[in-house]
């Protein structure tokens, strides 16, 4: 059995499990964002009166925050009445930001639990040894009355990431390459795992970025087999209960297939999809309206960093705007902390509040009509970001950066080559 396998066959009360069977789990964490209050209408429709257990959900205001309509601010009214009903302690308000980066904020994702959230970027807990997916406001009101959930034991991919990473290159442009090999719909349904050398070269943010984008793939979840890495972070965020689960020597994966990274140069997905992917130069010299360095895939402290370095003392091109959207408040302090902030800020560029912002469409940054945003987010679709003729390149917080200060997508290589940058 693989882990992922041994983890759901504990979740089922089952001594194994086999891919394609249908199981039915306990649920260790369920999380509703502000978009999906459906849920709470769902689990009134289906008789629902006392949540299975307050204790194990959270609610997430993070795809608008704060509110930008009244509507908006209608949910939220709604949402906090259903959590002092309910006893919901966790509710991540508009000061907090988005829910994936507070659940690696808070210490929230354990190895060898389920994670469920209505939300499709719930495959980023892989990073963490955790079965992370994405449900609707009907599987999740699901959870709210019974506490489990039925899940199809997913067939297993394992993608093995070996060679040297170049300088300038990060796991945002190794998980858009793949993307671009395999195509969006390669892993419907699968759960991908990353394994590998280079692994031991990428953080926590670094492989939450890998994990997430797994969703670009149409992944059900993700994995990465927890190590020093993992638990150091665990045991820095105050967690030492969980259990670690590992594959079998002889478990056999539907695709084993192996990435030599070291040939692979800063990556951009062009519009209109994700998979529409080239490496960087293919695009050099196109205009950038916006630059844009947020979300659960590129708004981490480790993305400021680089940001700050190639914009210390610069200026933000004129007829670029570069706009700041922490992942999280607890991002944002970090980044003020180091005066990332401050440096962006003084290169001209916006800061907005943590959360989801304009990663779709909802506020703070979003585009007009044939404008060119070169975007640290994870899609790329028609008015993902604004008006349905905007064009969205996704790229590595570093490539963002670097369109920034030139006002045009340019390789961050060049920073590297003359060695200003680590
Ligand atoms: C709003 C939410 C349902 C959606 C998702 O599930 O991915 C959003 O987070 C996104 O990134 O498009
Ligand atoms: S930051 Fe973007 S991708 Fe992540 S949950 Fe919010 S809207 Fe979805």
């Amino acid at each position: 059995m693989h882990a992922i396998e041994k983890l759901l066959a504990k979740k089922a009360g089952k001594a194994t499990v086999h891919a394609g069977e249908f199981i039915n789990c306990t649920i260790d964490i369920a999380g509703i964002n502000d978009l999906y209050y459906q849920t709470v209408k769902s689990f009134g429709e289906m008789g629902g009166e006392t949540v299975f257990d307050n204790k194990k959900i959270i609610l997430f205001f993070d795809h608008y925050a704060p509110c930008a309509t009244e509507k908006q601010a209608d949910n939220h009214k709604k949402f906090r009445e259903f959590a002092k009903a309910q006893g919901i302690k966790k509710l991540m308000d508009i000061n907090e930001g988005v829910c994936h980066q507070l659940m690696a904020d808070y210490g929230f994702s354990h190895p060898g639990e389920i994670i469920v959230i209505t939300d499709s970027h719930t495959t980023t807990h892989g990073a963490f040894g955790a079965f992370g997916t994405g449900v609707g406001a009907t599987d999740l009101a699901t959870i709210l009355v019974t506490g489990k959930l039925w899940f199809k034991v997913p067939e297993i991919i394992r993608i093995n990431l070996i060679g040297k990473l170049q300088k300038g290159v990060y796991a945002k442009d190794v998980i858009l390459h793949i993307i671009g090999d395999l195509k969006a719909d390669y892993g419907v349904y699968k759960a991908i795992e990353f394994c590998g050398p280079i692994l031991k070269d990428f953080n926590i943010s670094e492989r939450m970025a890998l994990c997430n984008m797994t969703t670009e793939l149409g992944a059900k979840t993700s994995y990465i087999q927890p190590d020093k890495i993992t638990t150091d972070f665990l045991q820095k965020h105050g967690v030492h209960n969980y259990t670690i689960y590992h594959t079998d020597e002889d478990y056999k994966y539907t695709a084993d297939l192996t990435y030599d990274v070291t040939n692979i140069g800063p990556q951009i997905a062009a519009p209109f999809s994700v998979d529409n992917v080239d490496n960087i130069n293919k695009f050099a010299g196109l205009h950038v309206d916006q630059a844009y360095l947020g979300s659960c895939t590129g708004g981490r402290v480790e993305d400021f960093a680089i940001a700050a370095k190639i914009l210390e003392g610069k200026k933000v091109h004129n007829g670029t705007r570069m706009i700041l959207v922490p992942a999280s408040r607890s991002v944002l302090e970090k980044c003020i902390e180091k005066k990332y902030i401050q440096t962006l800020i003084a290169a001209g560029a916006t800061l907005a509040t943590p959360g989801c912002a304009a990663c779709l469409g909802i506020h703070q940054g979003l585009i007009a009509a044939d404008e060119v945003c070169i975007s640290s987010t994870n899609r790329n679709f028609p008015g993902r970001m604004g008006n349905l003729k905007g064009r969205i390149y996704l790229a590595s917080p570093a490539s963002v950066a670097t369109a920034a200060l030139y006002g045009e997508i340019t390789s961050p290589q060049k920073f590297f080559e003359r060695g200003l940058c680590s």
